[in-house]
């Protein structure tokens, strides 16, 4: 970035605080801000007139008001693609980790409390031939089926709108058109949309009240899918078999009601967290910049009516 441009850098590899991100959008022409910086209106209306862009590092869009950026001329871009399959690869490990008791059985290890091969001991559950419902078929709930088909598993998904047929055929991958009622049939569902006005808490108390008492629920999307509260509840009441999570609706808290259980797998929102991915999406943050900068449309614009 400082060969390129006239930059100014935050290194401490944490959020900018309030103050840090005023200064930047009166002084700057691009904003680069990552997922957990807040670029909310009150922000984008105290910027100068010289700010033309905000690059933002990562796929999620949900931490600025994109709304109120492109109604004041701004650019938004953000970084997809680069991070699909790693994120997909997170996912299915966090299925493989809840269904076969890994994390669990990891520990057991650790702690030498290995006594030798049972027939009954540390039994988990069957992926081949399992349902899984994808809620958001975009590219990593995609990526995340190609995975899915190859472990042998039946692919459903909900998506704003169906796939195109070739796709849908590839991934043998069925549309259903009510959320509610694949939420009622499936064996494992995993979230892979954004976190928008319209998906804040999608899996509401009522919503998770339909998934059958086996069902795994997996999230690598964003926290403010599920309302937290009533998935701590249906934990404590044995509601649900299981749960991976990547985010959380507080992050970086996390409900109690979630810490401590054997069938939670908690992770640290490492969807994207490899070297590879983090370069890439530098390099995206860059190429959306310079092509902006010369004066054409970047590649990875974000508009409201995408989301
Ligand atoms: N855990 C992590 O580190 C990461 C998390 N993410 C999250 O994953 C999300 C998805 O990323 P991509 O697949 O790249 O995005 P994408 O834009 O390619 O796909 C999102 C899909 O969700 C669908 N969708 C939107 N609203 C919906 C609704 N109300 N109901 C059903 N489907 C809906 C869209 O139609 C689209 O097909 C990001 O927005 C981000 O929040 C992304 C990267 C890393
Ligand atoms: O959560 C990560 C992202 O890039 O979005």
């Amino acid at each position: 970035m400082r060969e390129l441009f006239d930059a100014e850098l935050n290194l401490t590899d944490t959020p900018m605080d309030r103050a840090a991100l005023e200064a930047a959008v009166r002084r700057a022409d691009v904003l680069v801000p990552t997922i957990t910086d807040t670029v909310d209106a009150s922000l984008i209306e105290s910027a100068g007139e010289q700010l033309k862009m905000i690059a933002n590092f990562g796929a999620g869009v949900d931490h600025i008001d994109v709304e109120a950026a492109v109604g004041r001329g701004l650019i938004v871009t953000n970084t997809p693609g680069v991070l699909t399959e790693d994120t997909a690869d997170l996912a299915m490990a966090l299925i493989l980790a809840v269904s076969r008791r890994i994390v669990e059985g990891a520990q057991v290890v650790a702690e030498g409390r290995f006594e030798g091969w049972t027939p009954t001991w540390m039994t988990g559950r069957k992926l081949w031939g399992k349902r899984l419902g994808i809620v958001g078929m975009g590219r990593i709930g995609q990526a995340l089926a190609r995975r899915a088909k190859a472990f042998g598993m039946q692919v459903h998904y909900h998506n704003r709108k169906p796939v195109p047929d070739m796709v849908a055929e590839e991934l043998g991958a069925t549309w259903w058109d009510d959320l509610d009622q694949m939420l009622a049939r499936m064996d494992i569902i995993s979230l892979n949309c954004p976190a928008t006005k319209e998906t804040h808490h999608l899996l509401s108390a009522e919503r998770l009240a339909r998934l059958q008492p086996h069902a795994l629920l997996i999230n690598t999307a964003r926290g403010e899918l599920i309302d937290e509260s009533a998935l701590a509840d249906a934990v404590a009441r044995r509601a649900i078999a299981g749960i991976g999570l990547d985010v959380y609706e507080h992050e970086p808290a996390i409900h109690p009601g979630l810490l401590g259980h054997a069938n939670v797998v908690l992770l640290p929102h490492l969807g994207s967290a490899t070297l590879e991915a983090r370069q890439d999406m530098g390099d995206r943050v860059i190429t959306n910049i310079m092509t902006f900068q010369n004066g054409h449309r970047p590649p990875d614009r974000v508009i409201p009516a995408m989301l």
